[in-house]
């Protein structure tokens, strides 16, 4: 059983077969096709207040828009309905109308084996190292961090070290150079430094940091950070409490989709044959490493779960999971073997 929330188209409507609802299936947008929900949430903000934007399904590329007003459904629908929308990287949405059926929990696979090391998930460029840094140090970065001002996003807090993410744009101003990276920082820096060759072809040097403090239960959509904003190499520290971090590799159709018929748009149908789904658990201290296709290829997602089944074993998430992602700043545009996934190029 998966927690999205259940919509269904509405039965009935006016004389002109209308119907009106305050929800909106919308269909060819969301973060499969590269549009993060924030995003949505903006867009679609312009025509009212959006109480939440769900994943209409599992497609990573359907969502649910609910207003808190009929009115600013219809006038959105009007607006966006059928035509490229600029803001959204020029998609064109299909959008109806939708219902919350409260009684039907959607029920979704949820289940995917969650593997403990790297190598057996087959993802070329994907690395995990356990116990990358003591627990003393572990302590230290986590004083250091909440000993600084935390941004509050809606539903984690985070800081920015280096350059500053832009959740808008979902990418950094290459301009405005923060400054070099905290001292804190400095063991896990030269540790990335000592590392052994895992790529001859990769540069290892991060000049920014993101932390993010997420609560139990939150997790993060699934996405690929955007190519054009950071190179080829992404790290991310474990620290405080575990998490499952699930990739997933869509097939080309699903990531191009731009018609989808009203047919394949279905909403009572939850798709789980265009993408291929992978899992691995993150202990606390543990540094994942994404690489060439793991990092340019692949949506990652941590499910917001209170609970993770890991094996035989049921692992409770902690009160809190902070975790530093650091990667370096691209300056020019990304020219990865991946053109699908690559906003440079396409
Ligand atoms: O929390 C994490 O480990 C991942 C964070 C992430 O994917 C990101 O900041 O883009
Ligand atoms: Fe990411």
């Amino acid at each position: 059983m998966m927690g999205l929330p259940r919509f269904a188209p509405p039965k009935g409507g006016d004389a002109a077969g209308r119907v009106r609802s305050p929800n909106l299936f919308v269909a060819n947008c969301g973060p499969a096709v590269g549009v993060s929900h924030d995003v949505i949430k903006a867009v679609f903000g312009r025509f009212g207040e959006v109480k939440g934007v769900y994943a209409a399904d599992e497609s990573g590329a359907r969502t649910i828009v609910c207003y808190s007003e009929e009115t600013s459904a219809e006038s959105a629908a009007e607006a966006l309905n059928g035509l490229p929308c600029p803001e959204l990287n020029g998609r064109s949405l299909h959008i109806r109308y939708s219902v919350l059926q409260p009684s039907s929990p959607v029920k979704v696979n949820d289940s995917v084996h969650v593997a403990l090391d790297a190598s057996v998930l087959n993802i070329p460029g994907l690395h995990l190292m356990h116990e990358f840094v003591s627990a003393e140090e572990e302590q230290e970065l986590l004083t250091a961090v909440d000993d600084r001002p935390w941004n509050n996003l809606a539903k984690r807090r985070v800081q920015h070290y280096g350059y500053e993410f832009c959740y808008e744009i979902r990418n950094v101003d290459t301009k405005k150079h923060l400054g070099e990276l905290p001292s804190f920082l400095s063991c896990v820096l030269e540790r990335i430094s000592s590392l052994p060759d895992i790529d001859t072809s990769l540069n290892l040097h991060v000049d920014q940091l993101t932390v993010n403090e997420y609560p139990i239960g939150v997790g993060l959509a699934p996405h690929i950070d955007t190519h054009s904003a950071f190179e080829g190499f992404i790290f991310s520290l474990s620290l405080a409490g575990p998490c499952i971090m699930e990739f997933r590799r869509y097939s080309e159709g699903a990531w191009l989709i731009d018609n989808i018929s009203t047919a394949e748009a279905r909403d009572d149908c939850p798709d789980h044959t265009n993408y291929v789904r992978k899992a691995i658990y993150l202990p606390a201290r543990s540094m994942l490493l994404l690489s060439g296709e793991a990092r340019y290829a692949w949506h990652h997602y941590i499910p917001h779960h209170k609970i993770d089944f890991v094996g035989e074993k049921v692992i409770k998430r902690s009160p809190r999971r902070v975790s530093f992602t650091l990667r370096r700043v691209r300056h020019g545009p990304c020219e990865c073997g991946f053109p699908q996934y690559c906003d440079s190029q396409r």
